[in-house]
């Protein structure tokens, strides 16, 4: 069978192999969205795919919607030309769940893919056309976190962004100054209202992509190359909004095993991709079956149903806390712990490591003891039932092809939110004390040991990618395992870097903690395994 619209008329044949296909009538569908799209949304990686365009796919299937998703992606245009078209934009969405069944779907909500690319008229001019549609009621996102930043690591503004902001909107480089100029076209076109969804795990995500907008509307403005009233526009929440989500669904990359048992259905050309820019693609995704998405209600252009699908539209005040709840506790500081320790104790697979009772204790006191007493609790959901779920059913699950290595990308860019966090949190409580966390300042170590790129048994490993590696690296480059040196001063303006750790770590008072941990862990082979026992066994 082939994933193309040609090969769904085999309707029996992927029927019989157990697969749900799209109940609506694609092309009509696809007609209605062309001329008055409602929903466009940029980043076309996994989860997009898995989450979201499932969600559209049901209320299509269910008649609720009647409009398809766009899928726009600025940054790594091979997702589109080598997996979006040659499918026809369908994809397969195979849910892994805990019980060991699965269910797989063919997704044909996204009937239509386009790159982002302000020298491609044709598409560029499409994405135009869709922001002048008073039918658009938002655009998303999932760009991960560095995907909203105007400057490198080191503060340093990024150069396609340094000129886009003298260029003007007439034909930018840079993702989010193309993002801007779409919006300027919508302003053009009767200052049209808009809400601009960021859906990445970032804390206060909607500031960070209002942040980015401005600082374009700001910058044009100023050098006359729009109108002020652009900038208000901007500002005006009844115009443009940047509402505040929380998602979660833990989306692995596509994995050999699952196409594996795609294949074993006859489907053909499963084939997946590493592109240039390093995202990991196939005609599938794998899932688990567990997934939260909750959005600010804030629709200025009025929202669509997607709470008839489980999502939830609640105030910014309680998406704040259900997204600190999740980012800065329950799920992702564990998440990330295991990802650093995973790698260097050779893991690849974080179920697997959820065997290991060392790990599982790290996480169960990552998550029960040292973030569940500052857990903002959100009120909708209960924080300890969601760290239960998260370490009894979620992480565990068998099934889940998640690795550490995935989960580590970036890592310099999540410890401030997953663990700084909990850390100021401490340090403005009178009735904690700071020094009573033992393990975050573990994972904090690991994370320097991790940088030194070799493992507990002394192989080299390629870290994961991450825009600061070549800024922290240095910091370690001199350090071999067997014994480090007594002064280890030179680490000292690293782990006062409060853009690293959320923290200044002496002012925090746990830079000594973790100068000793790491002391441990490159004690030799063997000694991160040893730290960890010393630690918490
Ligand atoms: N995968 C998950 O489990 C999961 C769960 C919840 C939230 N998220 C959020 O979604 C984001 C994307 O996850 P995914 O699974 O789709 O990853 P992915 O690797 O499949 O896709 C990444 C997407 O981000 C784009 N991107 C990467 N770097 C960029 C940059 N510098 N500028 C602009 N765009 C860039 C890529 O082109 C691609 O569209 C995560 O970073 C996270 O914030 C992911
Ligand atoms: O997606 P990232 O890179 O921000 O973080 C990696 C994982 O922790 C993350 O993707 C989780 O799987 C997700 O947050 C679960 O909802």
């Amino acid at each position: 069978m082939e994933l193309t619209q040609k090969g769904l008329l085999q309707k029996e044949s992927w029927q019989a192999a157990g697969y749900d296909l799209p109940q609506f009538d694609i092309p009509a569908v696809t007609q209605r969205t062309l001329e008055a799209p409602e929903w466009v949304h940029f980043g076309a990686g996994n989860i997009f795919r898995a989450f979201q365009a499932n969600v559209a796919q049901r209320l299509l299937n269910q008649g609720i919607m009647s409009t398809g998703l766009i899928a726009a992606e600025g940054y790594d245009y091979e997702i589109i030309e080598k997996m979006y078209r040659p499918h026809d934009n369908l994809g397969i969405l195979v849910t892994l769940k805990a019980d060991g069944t699965m269910e797989k779907t063919v997704v044909g909500s996204i009937v239509e893919s386009l790159t982002l690319d302000s020298t491609n008229a044709r598409e560029y001019g499409r994405l135009k056309e869709i922001f002048r549609a008073s039918s658009l009621k938002l655009a998303s996102f999932t760009i991960t976190e560095k995907g909203y930043s105007l400057v490198y690591g080191k503060g340093e503004q990024l150069p396609d962004i340094a000129s886009d902001f003298k260029e003007g909107p007439a034909a930018p480089k840079s993702y989010l100054g193309k993002v801007v100029s779409l919006v300027y076209e919508r302003f053009c076109s009767n200052a049209l209202p808009i809400a601009l969804v960021s859906m990445d795990n970032c804390s206060h995500n909607g500031d960070k992509l209002y942040a980015a907008v401005s600082a374009f509307a700001e910058k044009w403005a100023e050098n006359g190359l729009v109108s002020r009233d652009f900038v208000s526009y901007i500002n005006d929440k009844d115009s443009v909004s940047f509402p505040w989500t929380m998602i979660d669904k833990i989306t692995p990359r596509p994995d050999p095993a699952v196409k594996a048992m795609l294949e074993k259905d006859s489907i053909a050309d499963l084939d997946p991709v590493i592109t240039t820019k390093n995202t990991y693609v196939a005609p599938f995704v794998n899932a688990e079956e567990c997934q939260y998405l909750i959005i600010e209600d804030a629709f200025p252009n009025g929202k669509l149903p997607l709470d008839q699908c489980g999502i939830i539209y609640t105030t910014r005040e309680t998406v704040d806390k259900v997204e600190k709840m999740k980012v800065c506790t329950c799920l992702n500081p564990l998440h990330t712990s295991l990802a650093i320790y995973g790698c260097l104790l050779g893991y690849t697979l974080i179920a697997e490591e959820m065997k290991n009772p060392l790990l599982k204790k790290m996480v169960e006191v990552i998550g029960y003891q040292e973030g569940l007493p500052v857990v903002v609790n959100p009120g909708i959901l209960d924080p300890k039932q969601f760290i239960d779920e998260v370490v009894n059913k979620r992480i565990p699950n068998p099934f889940m092809p998640d690795t550490p290595q995935r989960i580590a990308t970036d890592t310099s860019q999540k410890l401030p939110i997953r663990f700084g966090e909990t850390i100021k949190a401490y340090l403005q409580n009178p009735d904690l004390k700071v020094e009573s966390l033992k393990i975050i300042p573990l994972v904090f170590a690991g994370w320097l040991r991790y940088l030194m790129a070799v493992d507990d048994q002394g192989n080299v490993f390629a870290p994961s990618a991450d825009p600061l590696l070549d800024t922290v690296r240095p910091f370690v480059a001199e350090f071999r395992l067997g014994g480090l040196p007594q002064d280890l001063s030179s680490l000292d303006s690293l782990l006062s870097d409060s853009k690293i750790w959320g923290v200044d770590l002496f002012e925090a008072g746990l830079a000594d903690l973790v100068k000793d941990y790491f002391r441990q862990l490159c004690a030799g082979t063997g000694a991160v395994e040893r730290t960890l026992e010393k630690a918490l066994g």
